[in-house]
C-alpha cells in the first residue's frame, strides 16, 4: 500500500504522479489546483497530449450516461485549465462537440479513484508517456522526484481503504453531557485519516446492547451550530442519549461532508445554494450520494470489543453496514435535531432522497406507507423512534 498511500500525498499537493498497468505508463495529476504551466509540463514530460477522466456521477451531471466507473475524454485542442475546470465541477456546462469519450482504463480509474480518496475533485488529466520519453520518466521515477505506483494498488487502497487502526493514545475527557467520558484515538494506516471513541459512562454498568453513535464529523455543524444542518445537536443530543441510558460509545469518524472533504462540502453548499439539493450538488462535483463506508467503525467496535448494539441513528445505511460487518445491531433509536427554516431543505433531501426514517420528524403524512421504517426488535429502553 505504501505508494498508493504517499501518492495521495503528492496529489493533494498539486504534482504528478505516474500509475502503471501491464506495461502502461501514464502520467496523472489533479485537475484542482492545476494552471496552465504545470499542465504543459506533465504534457512536455509525458511526450503527449492530456486527456480529461471524469466520474460517471461527473459524467451524468454532464448529462451522459456511461458504462463504468470513470470516463475518458480525448480533445482536439484541450481546453486551458480554466476550461477544464469547469468540466470539472462547475454547474451547467456541456461537453464540447469535438471531444470523444470511451470507458476509463485500470490507471485513469485509479487516478479518478485516488482522488476521491484524497478527497479533491475527482477529476484527473492523464497523459500516457510516449516511447521517446519513457527513458526521461523513468530517471525522474529513479531520482525521486515523480512517485510511481501500481494501479493494481492504488485500486486496492481506494475498495478496501488503509484499515488496520493503531490505538494510539487515551484520556479521561469530562463532557458538558456526559462528565465520565473517555476519549481514545486510533489512527488508519494511511497515517492520514484518525478517528475517535468517546467512551461514555463505566463499562461494567452500560447495557448488554451497548448505546452507540457512528458520528461523521461535519466541522460546521458540530463545531460552529450552523444551521445548514441538524450535524451539531444530533451530536450533544447523542452523547446525553447514551448518557442517559447507562452509558455507550460514541465514535467520532473523519468523514467530513460524508467523506468528500471539507473543500467539497464548501464547494457543494456553493451549489446548494444556486438551487441544487444536497445529493445534486455532489453530484456535479463527481461524487455520489454517499462516499462513506463504515468499516472502520466495525474495526473499532471490533477493538472495542463491542458487538452487541442499539444504534442511534436514523441513516438505514449504518444499520445495514453493520450488520453487514457482523455487529449485531439489536435495535435502533432516532436521533433527531431541531427542524429549521435554514436546514428542512437538506432533511427533506436525506428523508426523500437517501431514504433516512425521518419522515415522523418532518411530520409527512402524504409519505406512502412504504417508506415507514422497519422497526428492529426493540428493546424496552429504546423508544423515541
Ligand atoms: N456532502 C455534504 N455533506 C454534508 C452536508 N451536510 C452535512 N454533511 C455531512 O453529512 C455527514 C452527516 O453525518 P451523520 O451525522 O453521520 O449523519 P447521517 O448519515 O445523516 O445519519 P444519522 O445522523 O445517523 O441519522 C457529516 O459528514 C456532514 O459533514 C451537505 O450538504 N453535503
Ligand atoms: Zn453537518
Amino acid at each position: 500500500m505504501r505508494q498508493a498511500e504517499r501518492a495521495i500525498f503528492d496529489l493533494r499537493r498539486g504534482l504528478p504522479i505516474l500509475l502503471r498497468d501491464a506495461g502502461r505508463n501514464v502520467l496523472i495529476q489533479a485537475v484542482e489546483g492545476l494552471n496552465d504551466d504545470t499542465l504543459a509540463a506533465a504534457q512536455a514530460l509525458a511526450g503527449s497530449a492530456a486527456r480529461l477522466v471524469l466520474s460517471r456521477h461527473r459524467m451524468a451531471a454532464l448529462g451522459q450516461t456511461v458504462d463504468g466507473d470513470a470516463q475518458e475524454l480525448a480533445f482536439e485542442s484541450l481546453p486551458a485549465c480554466q476550461g477544464l475546470r469547469e468540466l470539472a465541477w462547475t454547474r451547467g456546462v456541456r461537453l464540447p462537440a469535438q471531444c470523444t469519450a470511451k470507458p476509463a482504463e485500470r490507471c485513469e480509474d485509479a487516478a479518478v479513484r485516488l482522488l476521491a480518496r484524497a478527497q479533491l475533485v475527482p477529476a484527473a488529466i492523464v497523459c500516457p508517456v510516449s516511447p521517446a520519453q519513457a527513458a526521461a520518466v523513468a530517471a525522474e521515477v529513479a531520482s525521486g522526484m515523480l512517485l510511481a505506483v501500481d494501479a493494481d494498488e492504488a485500486l486496492r487502497l481506494c475498495h478496501s481503504g488503509s484499515g488496520q487502526l493503531t490505538r494510539v493514545s487515551e484520556a479521561r475527557v469530562p463532557l458538558s453531557e456526559a462528565d465520565d467520558s473517555r476519549f481514545i484515538l486510533f489512527r488508519e494506516a494511511d497515517g492520514m485519516h484518525e478517528h475517535v471513541a468517546i467512551l461514555i459512562g463505566e463499562r461494567a454498568r452500560w447495557p448488554e446492547a451497548v448505546p452507540v453513535r457512528l458520528h461523521s464529523s461535519c466541522l460546521t455543524g458540530d463545531l460552529f451550530g450552523s444551521l445548514r444542518c441538524d450535524c451539531g445537536e444530533q451530536l450533544r443530543r447523542g452523547v446525553a442519549a447514551i448518557r442517559a441510558q447507562g452509558g455507550g460509545v460514541l465514535l467520532y469518524l473523519t468523514q467530513e461532508g460524508r467523506g468528500i472533504g471539507l473543500a467539497n462540502k464548501l464547494r457543494a453548499y456553493g451549489l446548494q445554494d444556486e438551487g441544487l439539493d444536497t445529493i445534486d450538488a455532489d453530484q456535479v462535483i463527481g461524487f455520489s450520494k454517499d462516499e462513506r463506508n463504515f468499516r472502520v467503525a466495525h474495526e473499532m467496535l471490533e477493538q472495542l470489543d463491542v458487538s452487541r448494539v442499539l444504534l442511534l441513528t436514523n441513516n438505514p445505511g449504518k444499520v445495514e453496514a453493520l450488520q453487514r460487518a457482523g455487529i449485531n445491531v439489536v435495535a435502533r433509536q432516532a436521533i433527531y435535531g431541531e427542524v429549521t427554516a435554514q436546514n428542512q431543505r437538506y432533511l427533506h433531501t436525506k428523508a426523500n432522497r437517501h431514504g433516512h426514517w425521518l419522515h415522523d420528524l418532518l411530520n409527512e403524512q402524504d409519505e406512502p406507507a412504504s417508506a415507514e421504517p422497519e422497526r428492529l426488535p426493540a428493546p424496552g429502553a429504546a423508544g423515541g423512534a
